[in-house]
């Protein structure tokens, strides 16, 4: 008899909300995750030529490198610049999530991706895990992580604003992990809470590579 196909699940949030920290939990389990902002980087080093010629040598580093705070400045709050940049990255992106699926590796697969519900993948997920966490603790996250001005963050945050309607309005199957933790204050109640929401989700979904912790 046939094996049935391994679920293939996607991870997604808004800025901060804590993707990559819920990916080491789901690694953790013996999950396979994508970073596709991580791809997405490596295509901006592929892609560079057309970016250059676009932006200027500005957005170079000595070493030749592009500097992605300062291609980041350049595209959050202006619209046709970000699409533009999308324009490049994306099918370079999409491709390789591509690939990445067909690599059968036994393992449950997840793509953790910003823009999920703009990937080609979108269709042939079982079910989306959408990170959640309070505004203020992602803009204090975000301070933290990439440093970057005030005006900078809150750009960044308003070009994600139709995010998580998007994937309402695509009749999508959501799960909501929420992750509020942040520094020392309640961190391993929160951190307890987190992991056992991730159980559960993939004890319902028969993605259960290990028991279930059973502390509440
Ligand atoms: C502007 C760039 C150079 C900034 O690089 P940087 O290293 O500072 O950020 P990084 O790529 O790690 O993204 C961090 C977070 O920013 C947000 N973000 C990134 N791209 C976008 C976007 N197109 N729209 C909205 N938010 C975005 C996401 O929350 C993402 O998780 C880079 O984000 C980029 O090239 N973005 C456009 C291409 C893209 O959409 N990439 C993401 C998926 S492939
Ligand atoms: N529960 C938590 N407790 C403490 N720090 C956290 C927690 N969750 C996330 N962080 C920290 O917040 C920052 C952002 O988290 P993470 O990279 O997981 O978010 P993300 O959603 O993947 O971010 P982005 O989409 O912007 O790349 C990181 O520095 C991470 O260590």
């Amino acid at each position: 008899m046939e094996k049935a196909p391994l679920p293939l699940i996607g991870l997604t949030g808004l800025y901060c909300a804590g993707k990559n920290y819920v990916a080491s939990i789901l690694e953790e389990r013996g999950l396979e995750v994508l970073d596709v902002d991580k791809l997405g980087h490596a295509a901006t080093e592929l892609e560079k030529e057309p970016i250059v010629r676009h932006f200027g040598d500005t957005v170079l580093n000595s070493d030749g490198t592009v500097n992605r705070k300062t291609l980041g400045e350049l595209v959050f709050g202006k619209p046709d610049e970000l699409a533009f940049l999308e324009g490049i990255i994306h099918p370079a992106a999409n491709r390789l999530t591509e690939e990445w699926i067909e690599n059968g590796s036994g393992k449950i697969k997840v793509i953790n991706a910003a823009l999920l519900h703009r990937s080609t993948s979108f269709g042939r997920l079982d079910f989306i895990i959408i990170v959640r966490a309070p505004l203020i603790t992602r803009f204090l996250r975000a301070r933290k992580r990439d440093k970057l001005p005030f005006r900078q963050l809150i750009k960044r945050f308003k070009s994600q604003k139709e995010f998580i309607s998007q994937y309402l309005s695509q009749n999508a199957d959501i799960r909501i992990v929420d992750n509020k933790g942040y520094f020392g204050i309640c961190s391993r109640l929160y951190r307890r809470r987190l992991e056992n929401r991730i159980d559960e989700i993939l004890a319902k979904a028969g993605c259960v590579l290990q028991e279930p912790s059973k502390e509440k």
